[in-house]
């Protein structure tokens, strides 16, 4: 398993730092999840560790190595997997050939449109081990246009998972997932905890109080507080930055 550092990250867009000054680890083996408000910076701070946005300065280490001169397919190569938007979902092909193509991009050969990508049992194999992570097995053979709004987010984290992360970057999940889905997610993550360092932006505070070893709080592209879930939720700063509004707004 991998760790992830990162020192004093910087991203600007012209006069508002969207990024001010971020230094974070991210310890080998655990799910870290960021939250803050709406426009805190999240989205922004996991595009910078993909690489699908430069940094304007700072570094990013994965395992003691920087990383920040890598571009995203470098990065993923080297095991840093974003989910849900590393790849485009093919809503013709089915679920497992889906995996299958991902599969083959991982490993070097070039995407196969034409051929029946479904052919090979070594690929087969390692696909649909892949959608069985992510709770998809039973549905290997339907077409992806055919998919459940839940089903596809968990078909975006199959293909993730079959890049074979060392570190598995998941951008708001839960996103529109809803009741029986959304528990089936949260359980799908929580099995996979143990096999991948994780750092989760999600919205759905029961989501990450129940998977998060640590939670880091973004407020202005400023990182207020690390802790256990215990430790943020009793930060008096925090509270008074984000969760305490959020109850309010509840209550
Ligand atoms: N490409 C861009 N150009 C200019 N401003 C941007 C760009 N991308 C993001 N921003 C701004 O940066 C700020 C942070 O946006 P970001 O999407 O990273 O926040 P977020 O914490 O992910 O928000 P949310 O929780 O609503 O998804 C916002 O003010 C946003 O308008």
């Amino acid at each position: 398993m991998s760790s992830l550092e990162i020192r004093h990250l910087k991203k600007s867009f012209g006069a508002l730092k969207v990024t001010d000054d971020v230094s974070l680890d991210v310890r080998s083996g655990e799910l870290h999840a960021i939250i803050g408000p709406n426009g805190a910076g999240k989205t922004t701070f996991i595009s910078q560790l993909s690489g699908q946005l430069a940094s304007d300065s700072g570094d990013i280490l994965l395992d003691g190595q920087s990383i920040m001169r890598l571009s995203m397919p470098k990065r993923v190569h080297l095991g840093l997997a974003r989910s849900f938007q590393i790849t485009q979902v093919l809503p013709h092909f089915t679920v497992l050939e889906n995996v299958a193509v991902a599969v083959q991009a991982r490993s070097g050969s070039s995407f196969r449109f034409f051929s029946p990508v479904a052919g090979d049992a070594a690929l087969n194999a390692r696909a649909m081990a892949a959608l069985g992570e992510a709770g998809l097995a039973d549905r290997a053979d339907v077409q992806a246009s055919a998919l459940s709004h839940g089903e596809h987010r968990r078909l975006e984290l199959a293909i993730a998972l079959a890049t074979e992360p060392r570190v598995l970057l998941l951008d708001e999940p839960l996103a529109g997932v809803g009741g029986e889905d959304a528990d089936a997610f949260v359980a799908g993550l929580a099995r996979l905890k143990s096999r991948f360092t994780m750092v989760l932006i999600e919205h759905d505070m029961d989501a990450v109080f129940r998977l998060a070893d640590r939670v880091s709080v973004l407020v202005y592209g400023r990182i207020i507080a690390t802790g256990t879930p215990e430790e943020v939720r009793s930060d008096p700063q925090v509270r008074a930055a984000y969760l305490g509004e959020e109850e309010e707004e509840v209550a």
